[in-house]
């Protein structure tokens, strides 16, 4: 069981103020999306969110407060993929993902063949099998950002906080990772908040959306619920149309200014 309760959350940097007044609820294997324009705060409320910045109100997983977990226990709990994580140059892909499991290893801690077994497995599922020996600082970008996930997904933890994990990822491999997830609260109860920037891949595997516009919660609901085009054009100054797949799901399609329409119209003259 791994319910997620966001009450009053406060954070920013340096007494700089940059999110407020965000209050949430994330049933045990829900997925909440964080979205709204750069700068809103999506990122700095995950951080809070996973203990790393200070803040004031409560983030507590199943009624206890995680601010008051040992550090075990709370790497248990929560799992955290930066949006830019710093990587420990010289570890093979293997050894980093593995140092997810490092909250579930005995006393003398030497991971043992089950921590193996769930490495390789996520090795296979983010299409990294092939890179396992290979150093961390010979990656592409998108290699390197779904060695990033793997380790978390590695922790097994409770809850599981992603900033942008699609960032950088092809479209296939960006639909695998968010399969994966999705698999891991259908089979674990993983309880999910991500932030994505990309709102149709959010509608699509979200039960909830909490659109942040300046650091403060702007609408909170399901994808059809928030993902209007007057939001969008409120909140993202953009210009959208909001399709819909046969389940009513929403495909957003930004929509280009009018162009002027020469055919017809006489050549210009550039002389
Ligand atoms: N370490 C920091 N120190 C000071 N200000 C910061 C720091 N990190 C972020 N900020 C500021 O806090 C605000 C919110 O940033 P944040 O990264 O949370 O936004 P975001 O919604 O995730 O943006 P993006 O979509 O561009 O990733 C921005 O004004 C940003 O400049």
């Amino acid at each position: 069981m791994s319910r997620l309760e966001i009450r009053d959350l406060a954070a920013g940097y340096r007494r700089r103020p940059v999110v407020s007044g965000v209050s949430s609820t994330v049933d045990t294997g829900g997925w909440l999306s964080i979205i709204g324009p750069n700068g809103a705060g999506k990122s700095t409320l995950l951080k809070a969110v996973a203990g790393l910045l200070c803040h004031t109100g409560d983030v507590l997983v199943d009624g206890r407060r995680t601010a008051s977990l040992r550090r075990r226990e709370r790497a248990r709990t929560l799992a955290y993929a930066p949006q830019i994580p710093q990587l420990p140059l010289g570890l093979t892909v293997t050894d980093y993902v593995l140092l997810g499991r490092t909250p579930h290893l005995g006393p003398l801690g030497r991971e043992g063949r089950s921590d193996l077994d769930v490495v390789d497995e996520l090795l296979a599922r983010l299409d990294l099998s092939h890179l396992a020996g290979r150093s961390l600082h010979t990656l592409s970008g998108g290699e390197r950002q779904r060695t990033v996930l793997a380790r978390a997904l590695a922790q097994r933890a409770g809850v599981l906080l992603l900033d942008e994990p699609t960032t950088g990822l092809d479209i296939g491999h960006a639909q695998s990772l968010l399969d994966l997830v999705d698999d891991l609260r259908t089979e674990l109860g993983t309880t999910v908040i991500t932030t994505l920037h990309d709102l149709t891949l959010a509608a699509q595997y979200a039960d909830e959306l909490l659109l942040l516009s300046n650091g403060t919660p702007a609408a909170h609901g399901t994808p059809a619920e928030v993902l209007t085009p007057e939001t969008l054009n409120t909140h993202y100054a953009a210009r959208t149309t909001v399709l819909h797949t046969p389940n009513g799901t929403p495909v957003i399609t930004p929509t280009r200014l009018d162009r002027p329409d020469f055919s017809g119209n006489p050549t210009p003259d550039f002389h």
